[in-house]
């Protein structure tokens, strides 16, 4: 089985206005609303692709419902900790005029000693088929090692786990060795310093860390497109122009093809294939909305994967 874990979901809420101006009111055009969070938008993507998949983490009580009510409707199984407080809703805004995306995500709840013991238990029934994605923020009172612990768990049991974070809880978690990280840019330059511009020095740090002991490291670079890194390749995936509607849950759409090309034991070459598709599909869908397979199936044939 795979299991997506999000310790902090969100409802995503996109709003579109032609231009937003700081210190004045500002008018909404249109909004829309999505459940999501990074593995919940995993497990979504994971569905499309016909993988069923477990979704664990922490929801707030106060609003529950609506997340266990999309996920039901689209048959996506969950058990989630409940936790007091209410689960997210971060900020997407679109401004027309200039196309410019910007994201503000909210901090979300406050998550005791208790609740992460629960979390960890549920974590240590796992088994050595199953595959983990491990994404996103860590809410307040998770310490930010909690990924580094859970991939030590998992390790222990042979479980491949896809960590895909940002800031300390990245830092921390690679140094628990999981299987595969899928940092976009920003993330990679969080942790090293190294020159975004050239290729070279991107497969550089890709390697370093390969040679750390992650067994694949898949770096996205927005439209630049992506790089795959593993112990014997390096591929490029390139770029597609596209009519760009949402950025928001592309990543996340590239980590499920991740664990869905882990657990129908695909090539490097064909999941990268798969992980740029599902990406590029999620930026010409809005918000962060279930993709379309046939879309997904279409775009496929578009990509081109050099070896490095
Ligand atoms: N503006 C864009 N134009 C075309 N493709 C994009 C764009 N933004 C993202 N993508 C696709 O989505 C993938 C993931 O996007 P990226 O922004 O790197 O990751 P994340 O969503 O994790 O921040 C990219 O590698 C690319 O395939
Ligand atoms: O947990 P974080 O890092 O705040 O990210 C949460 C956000 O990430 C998303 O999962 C989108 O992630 P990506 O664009 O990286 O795929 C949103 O649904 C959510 O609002």
């Amino acid at each position: 089985m795979i299991y997506t874990i999000t310790l902090n979901p969100a409802i995503d809420k996109t709003i579109f206005l032609d231009s937003l101006k700081k210190g004045e009111v500002n008018r909404i055009k249109k909004s829309i609303k999505d459940v999501g969070g990074k593995g919940i938008n995993v497990s979504k993507v994971l569905k499309v692709l016909g993988k069923e998949s477990i979704v664990l983490g922490f929801l707030g009580r106060d609003n529950k419902k609506c997340f266990i009510d999309f996920l039901e409707d689209v048959k996506i199984e969950h058990d989630f900790i409940i936790v007091d407080g209410e689960s997210r809703t971060n900020l997407k805004i679109i401004e027309l005029d200039c196309d410019i995306h910007t994201d503000i995500n909210d901090i979300g709840f406050s998550v005791g000693e208790e609740s992460v013991n629960l979390l960890l238990n549920r974590i240590s029934s796992l088994n050595e088929d199953d595959v983990v994605v491990l994404s996103g923020s860590i809410p307040s009172g998770v310490s930010n090692d909690i990924y580094k612990n859970i991939i030590e768990i998992l390790n222990n049991k042979n479980v491949k786990v896809i960590l895909d974070a940002d800031g300390k809880a990245l830092i921390e978690g690679i140094k628990a060795k999981p299987y595969m990280i899928k940092p976009n840019i920003y993330e990679l330059k969080n942790i090293i310093n190294f020159d975004e511009n050239n290729m070279d020095s991107i497969i550089e740090v890709g390697k370093k860390l390969v040679n750390q002991g992650i067994e694949k490291v898949l770096v996205s670079m927005g439209e630049k497109g992506s790089l795959y890194i593993t112990k014997n390749d390096v591929f490029y995936s390139n770029p597609l122009k596209l009519e760009v509607k949402s950025t928001v849950g592309a990543g996340d759409a590239m980590v499920a093809a991740l664990a869905y090309g882990i657990k129908e034991k695909l090539l490097d070459q064909e999941i990268l294939r798969l992980a740029s598709a599902c990406a590029f599909c999620a930026v010409i869908t809005e918000g962060s909305k279930m993709l379309n397979k046939t879309t997904i199936e279409t775009i496929k044939q578009q990509i081109t994967i050099n070896r490095r």
